[in-house]
């Protein structure tokens, strides 16, 4: 194999859900790179396979909370897309080692890049260093200028929220040579597509219930979703953006958008499940948010309560319902102005290629158990 004399990029957290998403859109659509690294703690040997004669993709097993491993990862490269991190809202993961891979880790690739001259540094950062916040203010099709009242208390949002402030502070830094480290942060509001973790669950748990999703929160919420594939899609192009433009780019958080229709988190959630036959009972919540809040209080005092005994982690907890009840749509045009990012996929494409996904966890749930559902694998 013969790979050429192009860039070298890092993707931390290359193996994750977006991660793996950008390290194939990069080698699809960034011709001047000859060598992708995938550092993250967890390998997906498959990604090895997609190595072709113009890009090397390398797979580099480390802990983004060793500053050894990131050095060692970033070691004569030019520019590093820092995705990886703990995504918990459900308390699966202890606070402290949230914040130890999330903020130590970012504080590591800062140093990294640092003492191992690499100029330019992406940071994946999210919606919520921005809101919802927990008092229920409504965020509506706002930008990265719209005033909020951010308060952050959970782990997850806190570690996201210090780890961008230290990425942009970093911005015109000196780094080893003399040189200035150039830096951004893109945030996304709620990603879907293929390989959506949380999709597998809702899919999952509507086959328990007959292919029926009861609707629990009023249809009216907006909540902000963006396809993996132009987020990834976006990391690219202020990859390179950054390089060519550091004055305009560098410092700046760009919200992550394309043309996903505002909608509340069940009703675009339908745009998928619907295509296998799955129906939304009720036109309102059926339960009142009352009930909905007890039972989310419910879950958080029984977490309490079993901690030390097992991990106890349903999808429905005080914080989550406050997210999934809080309108937080984003509407805004900074990264195509700044960069002249517009979304490579459109509605109608992401949405056939996720429909497809999802319509394949339905085969191969049939190939593995065949689980007596027969008659109801009706995907249209
Ligand atoms: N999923 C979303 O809806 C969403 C929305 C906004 C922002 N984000 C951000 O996007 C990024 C990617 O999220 P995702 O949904 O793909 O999550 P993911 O969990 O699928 O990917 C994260 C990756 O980071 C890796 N990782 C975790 N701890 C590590 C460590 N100590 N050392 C090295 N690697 C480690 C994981 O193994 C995983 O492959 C994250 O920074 C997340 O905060 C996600
Ligand atoms: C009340 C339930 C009835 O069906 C629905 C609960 C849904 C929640 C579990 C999810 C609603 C909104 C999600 C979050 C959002 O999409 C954005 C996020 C930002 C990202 O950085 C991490 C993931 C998340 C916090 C995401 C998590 C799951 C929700 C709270």
């Amino acid at each position: 194999m013969t790979v050429g004399s192009g860039q070298v990029y890092v993707v931390t957290g290359g193996c994750g859900f977006l991660g793996s998403h950008l390290v194939r859109m990069l080698l699809e659509h960034e011709k001047n790179i000859s060598e992708i690294r995938v550092f993250d703690l967890h390998l997906d040997e498959s990604l090895r396979t997609l190595s072709n004669d113009r890009v090397k993709v390398r797979l580099i097993s480390g802990d983004i909370s060793r500053l050894e491993d990131v050095r060692e990862a970033l070691r004569g490269s030019h520019l590093v897309i820092h995705t990886a991190s703990l995504v918990d809202v459900w308390g699966r993961v202890p606070a402290s080692k949230i914040t130890e891979v999330n903020v130590t880790g970012t504080m590591n690739v800062l140093q990294a890049c640092k003492e191992e001259e690499v100029q330019y540094l992406v940071y994946t950062s999210s919606m919520e260093v921005v809101g919802p916040n927990i008092h229920g203010d409504h965020f509506y099709r706002g930008n990265e200028d719209t005033e909020y009242r951010i308060y952050h208390k959970e782990p997850y949002p806190l570690s996201k929220a210090k780890a961008e402030k230290l990425v942009l502070e970093a911005n015109g830094a000196k780094i080893k040579g003399g040189k200035l480290l150039y830096t951004c942060s893109l945030r996304p509001t709620g990603i879907y597509g293929e390989g959506h973790e949380l999709m597998k669950q809702f899919h999952r748990q509507g086959l328990r219930t007959g292919r029926c999703v009861f609707r629990a929160i009023p249809p009216a919420i907006e909540h902000g979703r963006v396809y993996v594939g132009n987020v990834a899609w976006m990391h690219l192009l202020a990859a390179r953006q950054l390089q060519i433009h550091p004055s305009t780019l560098g410092g700046q958080v760009y919200f992550c958008y394309d043309s996903s229709p505002y909608k509340s988190y069940e009703d675009f959630n339908m745009e998928f499940l619907s295509a296998c036959g799955f129906k939304i009972i009720g036109s309102r919540p059926l339960v009142p948010y009352f009930l909905l809040y007890l039972l989310a209080l419910l879950n958080a005092l029984m977490q309490w309560v079993l901690h030390g005994f097992f991990t106890y982690a349903p999808i429905l907890n005080p914080y989550t319902l406050a997210v999934a009840s809080t309108t937080f749509t984003v509407q805004t045009d900074k990264a195509e102005k700044h960069f002249g990012y517009q979304p490579l996929y459109a509605w109608e494409e992401a949405k056939k290629r996720t429909i497809t996904w999802v319509k394949s966890l339905e085969v191969s749930r049939k190939d593995l158990k065949d689980v007596g559902e027969k008659g109801n694998y009706c995907c249209n």
